[in-house]
């Protein structure tokens, strides 16, 4: 379904690697910055690298059946009111991304409302709403091939108007109940270990979303081998197309900074989909949500920040990229011990 993935280039994470150690410090004291310069290089298949000027952000957004069942501190109405209100500007994804320089694009995949937001913004649009995953399935069998085709052309379309690196961020109340039913399914983990405080709940509203989490693992146990059949079991249309849109920036050779949880949930149903995607993707920031470590583990990603952040959107991933920004630009900018005529005792 989706073409093979190519890892990112050996040989140039090889003379990355080497320049790194030829540079005015000494070896390794740039820590991980080091690691996430080499992987802008072996992404792009060149050291020095080049800068990353051409950032782009997409935020998926959806409402889920789960919603109704108490699970969050907002009503599912206020998807719908924040979709609006990142249209029109003011939500955090739009004031990082404007303070990065990052193209963002706002993607309903299935809002439960009518809202009047741009048609370019609801083109992709599956359905009203996903279904409650703990008594029915998200999707159709139509509807999880419309969702994934829309985040591959997604994907597609974001490379081809030229990016240097992606971003996928989330919008969706209940989303948090989502990634955790998703992470569980593929980590075998108990859902008293992937249930967070999401939007901020507190214990009673936590004990539903365990008892919600529990109820759609029984659904999603038969199909957990299947990505696709994950997807449409146990997801949603706003996840199915973020799962695609990952996995084909890796087919497509182009880095992605994953964000907090949702993403990564999203991001282990992708692996699944494009065997070796994991290669293109970065760990920004760890989320407070218990799900989003056990995705990572199971990636093998390490975050590069943790600030106890817990908001989606992309928020995490964009606080990250002026530090891979900045990493690229040292691995290609710094001048050498040579060209310094600077000298070590060893
Ligand atoms: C105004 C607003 C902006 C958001 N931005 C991200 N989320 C995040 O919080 C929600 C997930 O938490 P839970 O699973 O507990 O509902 C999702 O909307 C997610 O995108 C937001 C939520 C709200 C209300
Ligand atoms: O980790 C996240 O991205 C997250 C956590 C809670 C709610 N929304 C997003």
């Amino acid at each position: 379904m989706f073409l093979p993935v190519c890892p990112p280039d050996e040989s140039v994470k090889q003379a990355a690697l080497d320049r790194w150690d030829r540079l005015v410090k000494s070896p390794g004291a740039l820590g991980d910055l080091e690691d996430v310069g080499t992987w802008i290089a072996a992404c792009q298949g060149v050291c020095p690298p080049r800068p990353l000027t051409r950032p782009r952000v997409v935020v998926f957004a959806g409402d889920h059946g789960v919603a109704t069942r108490g699970i969050s501190v907002y009503p599912a109405e206020a998807t719908a009111q924040a979709l609006i209100m990142f249209v029109t500007g003011g939500g955090a994804v739009n004031v990082l991304a404007a303070a990065n320089g990052a193209a963002l694009r706002i993607v309903d995949m299935a809002v439960a409302a009518e809202t009047p937001v741009p048609d370019e913004v609801k083109r992709f649009k599956v359905r009203h709403g996903s279904g409650a995953v703990d008594q029915e399935d998200a999707l159709t069998d139509n509807e999880v091939r419309l969702a994934v085709e829309a985040g591959r052309a997604i994907a597609d379309q974001e490379v081809d108007a030229g990016t240097d690196v992606l971003i996928a961020g989330d919008l969706g109340i209940g989303n948090s109940t989502v990634a955790a039913i998703l992470v569980a399914a593929l980590t075998g983990a108990e859902p008293t270990a992937v249930v967070g405080r999401g939007s901020g709940i507190d214990n009673e509203t936590w004990i539903r979303k365990v008892a919600v989490v529990r109820d759609a693992l029984c659904r999603a146990h038969a199909v957990r081998a299947n990505p696709l059949a994950l997807l449409r079991t146990s997801a949603s249309a706003d996840i199915a197309a973020m799962a695609a849109f990952l996995a084909q920036a890796a087919v497509r050779r182009t880095p992605v900074l994953l964000d907090g949880a949702i993403t990564t949930a999203a991001a282990l149903v992708a692996e699944r989909l494009a065997p070796g995607a994991r290669q293109w993707w970065l760990a920004s920031h760890r989320s407070t949500e218990p799900s989003h470590q056990l995705a990572l583990a199971q990636l093998g990603l390490k975050p590069l920040v943790d600030l106890k952040m817990r908001h989606g959107e992309g928020s995490g991933a964009l606080i990250a990229l002026p530090l891979v920004a900045m990493a690229t630009r040292m691995l290609a900018e710094m001048t050498t011990f040579k060209e310094a005529g600077i000298t070590s005792h060893v």
